[in-house]
Parts: C-alpha cells; sequence; structure tokens
C-alpha cells in the first residue's frame, strides 16, 4: 500500500485560502495526503490532481473512489497548462506543489532510488521516460559528472567521484546502486564520513535531480502556475533543496517586483501591477509532531504567494 506521511500538510493547504466551490491544483499528488485534505475542504469545488508516476495515480483511483470532485491526470507538471486546457480549465484559485519523491518511490527496490538496496540504476519517477541514472552513470562526459555531483549534490569530492566512475566503466558498466554507493564511498575519506548519513546520499541526490530534471520542470511549471491562477488565488510550495528553494523565491520576488515602471508615473497603470505578494517572507518550516513523525521534514521549506491582478 502506498505509505506517505505528508509534510506540512494543513500549513500548505490551509494557506491556499480554500473556497469551498474553488478550482485546485495538486501537482505533486504521490500518496494523496494533501489531495484528501484538500477534498475535505471542499462542497462543489474541483481538484485535478497530477503525478507523473503511474503507481501514485493508480493509488489514487482506488482512494478517491468515492469522490466525484477529483480529476487525476498522468503527466509530468511542466504540461500543467496544456493538460488542463485540454480539458476546458483555463483558470485555477489554488496550486500545491511538494516536490521530491515520495515514500514508496524510495522504498521499492526496484526504482533504483535508494542507494541501500541493490537494483539496477534508475531513478526515474515517470517510468516511461528514457534517460535514467544508467545512462547518466555510464554514459555522461567526467564533466558533465562533476557538473551534476556539485550543482546538484554539493559534493567535496566530486572530481575524484567522476574519475573513479570513468574509470571503473572503461573495465565494465556500473549496473547497480549498491556498486555506485561503494564507489563513492571509497573516494570520501573516512574523516569526511559525515556521521548519520551514508556518503553517498548527495550523490544519489544530484543523479536524481538530473535524471529527473527536477529543478528545469519545476521552474518552468510554476511560471505556468503563476499565470494560471485567478485574482486572489494563492501558490503554496514545499522544496526540500536549496536550489528549488531558490528558484521558488526568485520568482516570487520577481513577479511581486513587476515590471519597472517609467520615471515619474502618478499611479500604477494597469499592466505595470505586481503579480504576486508573498504571504510569508521567510519560509515556513516543520516544527514538533511534524518532525517527529517524519525525518524528510527536516529539511522542508513552505513558501506561499497570492495572485494579485
Ligand atoms: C513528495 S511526493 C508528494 C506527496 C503528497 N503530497 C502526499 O501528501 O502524499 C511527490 C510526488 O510528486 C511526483 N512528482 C515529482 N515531480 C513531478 C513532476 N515533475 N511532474 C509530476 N509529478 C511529479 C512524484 O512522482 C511523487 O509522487
Amino acid at each position: 500500500m502506498f505509505n506517505h506521511t505528508s509534510v506540512l500538510l494543513k500549513e500548505t493547504v490551509d494557506g491556499l485560502n480554500i473556497k469551498p466551490d474553488g478550482i485546485y491544483v495538486d501537482a505533486t499528488l504521490g500518496g494523496g495526503g494533501h489531495t484528501s485534505y484538500l477534498l475535505s475542504q471542499l462542497e462543489t469545488g474541483h481538484v485535478y490532481a497530477f503525478d507523473q508516476d503511474m503507481t501514485a495515480i493508480n493509488n489514487a483511483r482506488e482512494k478517491f473512489k468515492d469522490h466525484s470532485n477529483i480529476t487525476l491526470i498522468h503527466t509530468n507538471f511542466e504540461n500543467i497548462t496544456s493538460a488542463l486546457n485540454d480539458i476546458g480549465v483555463t483558470g485555477i484559485d489554488g496550486i500545491l506543489y511538494d516536490l521530491g519523491v515520495s515514500s514508496p518511490q524510495l522504498d521499492v527496490t526496484e526504482r533504483g532510488f535508494s542507494h541501500s538496496k541493490t537494483a539496477r540504476l534508475d531513478m526515474r519517477m515517470d517510468q516511461t521516460q528514457e534517460l535514467d541514472a544508467y545512462e547518466i552513470v555510464n554514459e555522461y562526459s567526467y564533466e558533465a559528472l562533476v557538473s551534476i555531483f556539485f550543482r546538484y549534490g554539493e559534493e567535496k569530492f566530486s572530481k575524484k567521484i567522476a574519475r573513479e566512475i570513468e574509470r571503473l566503466r572503461k573495465i565494465e558498466p556500473i549496473e547497480t546502486t549498491t556498486e555506485l554507493a561503494d564507489i563513492i564511498k571509497s573516494q570520501i575519506p573516512q574523516k569526511f564520513r559525515r556521521t548519520g548519513g551514508h556518503p553517498a546520499k548527495r550523490i544519489f541526490q544530484a543523479l536524481r535531480i538530473a535524471v529527473n530534471d527536477e529543478l528545469g520542470v519545476f521552474e518552468r511549471s510554476l511560471e505556468q502556475a503563476i499565470e494560471l491562477l485567478n485574482k486572489d488565488g494563492r501558490v503554496s510550495v514545499i522544496t526540500f533543496h536549496s536550489l528549488e528553494d531558490r528558484i521558488c523565491k526568485q520568482m516570487f520576488v520577481e513577479y511581486e517586483k513587476g515590471p519597472e515602471l517609467p520615471k515619474n508615473m502618478p499611479i500604477i497603470p494597469e499592466g505595470y501591477e505586481p503579480v504576486l505578494k508573498r504571504v510569508n517572507r521567510k519560509p515556513i518550516i516543520a516544527e514538533g509532531d511534524d518532525l517527529e513523525a517524519n525525518p524528510r521534514a527536516r529539511s522542508a521549506k513552505l513558501r506561499i504567494a497570492e495572485k494579485q491582478v
């Protein structure tokens, strides 16, 4: 069964200022935790729930079989505008993102997300996608690997690890998650192996971000989401990685500033009003029970903004 403990559940959904008859989007359905709570706040409203992982969609089909006010959409959230337009939806009252992978994705060995369970290097959230972690590890150049490891994993030993991958894959392809985890471990000097997390954690995260182009699709989707929002509509975003949070913050700030005004304008002319207003300037973070119930919540940051025009 699909067991995922939702992070910042109430904060994210209540932050959307739900109208019982509103049109809402959950861009990252997963185990349906946020969607469930969202549905409980609606009367005649409707939820459009997206996930690129067929397992999440199938689970939700069962979970929400008695609800008529939800539509499940199996596609990448970077296709949000076209997918909604195709079914006649051109404006929404709120949208939420709870980025990253779900617990079941991490827990199912064959998905290849975990460094501690032996599986083919995969890490695709959408099982129909071609690019997987195997291709990146075995075919990307040394420079490309270094760049992925540094940018997305902030791994100090990125060059050493990429060199070793390059050397070993000439002998035979690197097939599995645990083979890769051992290679990474062998390249990180003992004294730098942080207590707690496995030394391969950062590189696995970096590969996952690259396989799924997580930053690119999020940026493209968030832009569309802001465009789709009706006036006073809101967007809630939970991020788990500093680069994701930066994209969200910068976009909110940019849309809050609005276009530069011609000098000496007594009033703000039409088309120059700020598009968004941030509801919280500092990100909301998980506390108390949320943290205890879910270690994943430790790095969660929630930002909310409201459409002004
Ligand atoms: C952290 S889980 C969401 C959990 C959910 N909020 C809950 O309470 O159960 C993230 C989900 O978003 C999906 N996802 C991530 N990136 C996506 C994308 N670009 N397009 C569509 N779905 C995506 C993943 O497949 C995963 O199921």
